[in-house]
């Protein structure tokens, strides 16, 4: 079995908790709260920002051109192309995107970006591409999961943000990170395995308590939050 295989398997748990979870059922029904959609957005534009930048210093830990040529290609993506799904969101609740931008972070998002940029800075390459697995895998499932328990047609409210994460470039960014990981496995030594699928699993707890962070419209126990300059 390809170590990718085997760390779906473990966390099919929350896999499963991911695509039963309110936020995505409302996806597929074409109902979700305004204010659920605008602290997701609020929290997932900070994310994608991080995103980027993990990639970033993936390419600064790359020994090869091919390597830096893919993290590239990925962070552009990303700048170009994962702003649709946002976009859609947006114009279901009639608020401008940029009025959702630059916002602090939610505890859980804080918890998910930090959490990566942990692995980033102090892990192997293996260890960093398992921390962001998690993120095209879980949002290539759910989109293939409500394209079919859903069957969505143009006119549902969510057909775009579907689409788009049941579509070839989500599927081919979970391949290729896939891929490269499944390489990387075969020289790792046990422990180093380890340390990555402790990252992949937090990823994938992390992925679900995103969600419910959005559903809850979740805050810093105080209410309050010091602002970033
Ligand atoms: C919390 C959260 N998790 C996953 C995604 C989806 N996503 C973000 S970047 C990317 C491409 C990776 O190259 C994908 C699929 C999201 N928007 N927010």
């Amino acid at each position: 079995m390809l170590f990718t295989e085997s760390l779906r398997e473990e966390n099919n748990d929350i896999f499963q908790l991911i695509f039963d979870h309110p936020f995505v059922k409302g996806i597929g029904e074409g109902d979700i709260s305004k204010e659920a959609i605008a602290h997701y957005i609020k929290a997932d534009f900070e994310y994608l920002n991080a995103f980027m930048k993990i990639y970033g210093l993936a390419a600064s830990k790359s020994s090869s051109r091919d390597d830096i040529r893919y993290f590239f290609n990925k962070m552009e993506f990303i700048l170009k192309d994962e702003i649709h799904p946002h976009h859609n969101f947006c114009e279901y609740i009639g608020v401008p995107y940029e009025s959702l931008q630059g916002h602090p972070l939610p505890p859980t998002a804080d918890h998910y970006i930090k959490h990566m940029l942990y692995h980033a800075h102090t892990g192997s390459m293996g260890e960093i591409l398992g921390a962001l697995l998690p993120c095209p895998w879980t949002y290539l499932e759910i989109g293939d999961e409500l394209m079919k328990r859903y069957q969505p047609t143009p006119d549902h409210p969510f057909y775009q943000w579907i689409t788009f994460y049941s579509d070839a470039r989500t599927r081919s960014t979970t391949t290729e990170m896939r891929e490269r990981l499944d390489n990387l496995a075969k020289e790792a030594s046990p422990s180093e395995k380890n340390r990555i699928r402790d990252a992949f699993r937090k990823s994938c707890e992390l992925e679900l308590a995103f969600w419910e962070m959005a559903y809850t419209c979740e805050e810093w126990p105080s209410g309050k939050v010091v602002k970033r300059i």
